[in-house]
């Protein structure tokens, strides 16, 4: 990470340490409520910068026996660090994600992530999340994966391109930008 980062404050629209963070999107494929095949994650704002998200991880995320898909878990910390920049109250794309899967994940479990903004340069927005078994067989204070990240805020014309090719119509969660 470069060494002159800032950090964003924490703005007056984002709700209070333990409410519920809305949807960005309700097609998104990791939170949304109108996408039946999606993972349906839910957000909570934390203190500070950090906000947390959930995910049961249903049977048909399986990739090894009995495991959660390596590809759904990145995800799900895609989502939750994408959500940790809406304090800046406008719209991020993801320009790079590493994960480290430290250890297995069985289906049926439910994953606590928390996630936060490290800091800004630019329109580059440093992130970071870990994940945690909460419910399941094998729940525990233990680390089951981390995540970095690296978010560019983009204008809303970035999606400009795509208008032909969206199902749904985006609205803004926070009424802050036109996405
Ligand atoms: C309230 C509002 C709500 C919002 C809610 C959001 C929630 C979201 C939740 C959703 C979750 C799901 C989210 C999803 O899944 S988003 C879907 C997946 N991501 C994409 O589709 C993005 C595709 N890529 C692009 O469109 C462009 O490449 C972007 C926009 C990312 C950059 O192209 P652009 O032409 O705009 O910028 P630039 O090239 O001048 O670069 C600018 C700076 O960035 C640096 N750089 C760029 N790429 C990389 C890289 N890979 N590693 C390291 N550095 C990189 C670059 O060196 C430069 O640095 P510097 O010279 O300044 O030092």
């Amino acid at each position: 990470m470069p060494d002159d980062l800032t950090l964003p404050p924490r703005p007056d629209f984002f709700p209070a340490p333990g409410g519920a963070l809305p949807q960005h999107w309700s097609k998104c494929f990791g939170c949304g409520d109108d996408q039946p095949a999606g993972m349906a994650m839910t957000f909570t704002a934390g203190e500070g910068l950090e906000v947390s998200g959930r995910l049961t991880v249903a049977q048909r995320y399986q990739g090894g026996p009995g495991v959660i898909h390596g590809g759904i878990l990145s995800v799900a910390f895609d989502e939750v660090q994408g959500m940790a920049c809406m304090v800046l109250g406008g719209p991020v794309v993801t320009g790079h994600l590493e994960i480290d899967f430290a250890r297995p994940i069985p289906l049926g479990s439910v994953l606590e992530f928390r996630a936060r903004i490290d800091g800004m340069v630019r329109r580059k927005v440093y992130t970071s999340a870990e994940a945690r078994i909460v419910e399941g067989p094998t729940a525990g204070d233990t680390v089951v994966a981390t995540s970095r990240g690296l978010f560019l805020t983009i204008k809303p014309e970035h999606f400009a391109p795509m208008a032909d090719f969206v199902d749904g119509v985006p609205v803004s969660p926070f009424g802050t930008s036109s996405l």
